[in-house]
């Protein structure tokens, strides 16, 4: 078939991409590049560089702060990756889902490079977000029954927002603890890893029921700043931080902080192969376990039974969790992260990898339960979602000295 020479393909969450990818590289998807030696941009590349990177100790691919990709922002490495490929003169490229984790003005840098890569060698874009779609592209496509079909009108905004969700969120059939507010407390927190400053005098709070998005360009800080709270870094004892009502440091404990937090990251299922059931996949959240080993009591199985019901998903909890698509799989987590009714939510880059309809579904719930739970939210990304409505942005600006943060 005769395709275009740039071109995009434009897919769904429940697409094969792994057998798209190998039809394109063995040359049986688009002929013109059928010949030519390519080099794939990728999540599962960058994973092979990582693995590589922690058996053997050494990296190949360095990144802007010549940090090794383990120490590196998700931000970092995949600039880091791309201009390594570059570096190697494919005679072409895939660029598979390029933007994710990427600031504006990464995206900005990106499309510049690849700009000025397509005046040399053909570019062929794997995406599932139509606002990604690169500058130059010729030509829109489907992946249906092994081929590429063009995608006719690919720019009418059809796409019509049905709700999704038609029950409330459960009711906790207890009350919490009464927490103390603010949830959340930094007084002028400064983190440094060996002589270089990450965040500087950061002070904010985060109260009760509150729904804030935390953002910053890459590398600033961000996950960092998560990791103080959620108790994975041992940094935070230094400084002035309140959790819960609790000063850190003063022999406070990990599991009951981490009792108090829904937790979701898109990393989270990285390497998760097991075939759990849906309905036992929410239950596990009341036992901070990623599957389930305990029997649950009764009100246990009532309260996820009602997540299942707000996702729509009773008829079907019995099912394989992996048999869902990505974007179902993750209302599934954020039901498990919910079950027991934490006083904080934190969800870091939740909407990475998902295409287009299951980031609306995905907001429509995260706004659900901003609206009619008191739980507060945290909310970590670069892009703004405008299906998605934050009361409070926290803006991390990356200065010489370390990042300075702002309400925005
Ligand atoms: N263990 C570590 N050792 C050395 N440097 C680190 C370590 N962890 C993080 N860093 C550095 O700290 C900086 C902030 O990283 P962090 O992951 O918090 O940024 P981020 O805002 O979440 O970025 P992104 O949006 O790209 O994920 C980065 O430059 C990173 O390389």
């Amino acid at each position: 078939m005769g395709l275009k020479k740039h071109l995009a393909i434009y897919i769904r969450n429940t697409d094969n991409k792994a057998l798209l990818i190998d039809a394109i590289m063995s040359g049986e998807a688009i002929s013109h590049v059928a010949d030519l030696e390519g080099a794939l941009f990728s999540e599962t590349t960058l994973n092979k560089f990582i693995d590589q990177e922690r058996r053997h100790g050494h990296f190949n691919v360095t990144t802007v702060t010549r940090n090794s990709l383990l120490h590196s922002s998700e931000g970092e490495r995949k600039k880091a990756l791309l201009m390594h490929l570059i570096s190697k003169n494919p005679n072409y490229i895939i660029v598979d889902n390029v933007f994710d984790n990427l600031d504006i003005r990464s995206q900005q840098d990106i499309i510049h490079t690849l700009t000025n890569l397509s005046k040399k060698i053909p570019i062929v874009q794997i995406t599932n977000r139509k606002a990604d779609i690169l500058p130059f592209i010729e030509e829109v496509y489907q992946f249906q029954n092994l081929e590429l079909v063009p995608i006719q009108a690919f720019n009418s905004n059809a796409q019509a927002l049905r709700p999704s969700y038609f029950k409330s969120i459960p009711k906790p059939s207890y009350q919490r603890d009464d927490e103390k507010n603010p949830l959340v407390k930094f007084q002028n927190v400064t983190i440094a890893y060996g002589d270089r400053t990450i965040v500087k005098n950061i002070s904010w709070e985060i109260k009760k029921g509150e729904f804030w998005q935390l953002i910053g360009p890459n590398g600033s800080g961000k996950s960092t700043l998560l990791s103080l709270i959620t108790g994975d870094n041992v940094k935070a004892y230094n400084q002035d931080i309140t959790l819960f009502g609790v000063k850190k440091g003063s022999g406070e404990s990990v599991w009951d902080i981490k009792k108090k937090i829904g937790y979701f990251s898109s990393e989270m299922l990285r390497g998760f192969y097991r075939g759990d059931a849906i309905g036992n996949m929410i239950v596990s959240g009341f036992y901070d376990s990623v599957g389930l080993y305990t029997q649950p009591t009764d009100e246990q199985i009532k309260i996820a039974q009602q997540w299942l019901h707000v996702l729509r998903m009773f008829e079907i909890r019995k099912k394989s969790f992996l048999s869902l698509s990505l974007g179902h799989q993750r209302l599934v987590l954020i039901a498990r992260a919910m079950v027991k009714n934490p006083p904080l939510l934190i969800l870091d880059e939740p909407t990475t990898g998902l295409d287009d309809s299951d980031v609306m579904l995905f907001s429509e719930l995260i706004n659900k339960i901003a609206k009619e739970s008191d739980t507060a939210i945290l909310y970590v990304s670069h892009r703004k979602e405008s299906g998605l409505t934050p009361e409070f942005i926290y803006k991390l600006t990356p200065t010489a000295i370390g990042a300075t943060g702002e309400i925005q």
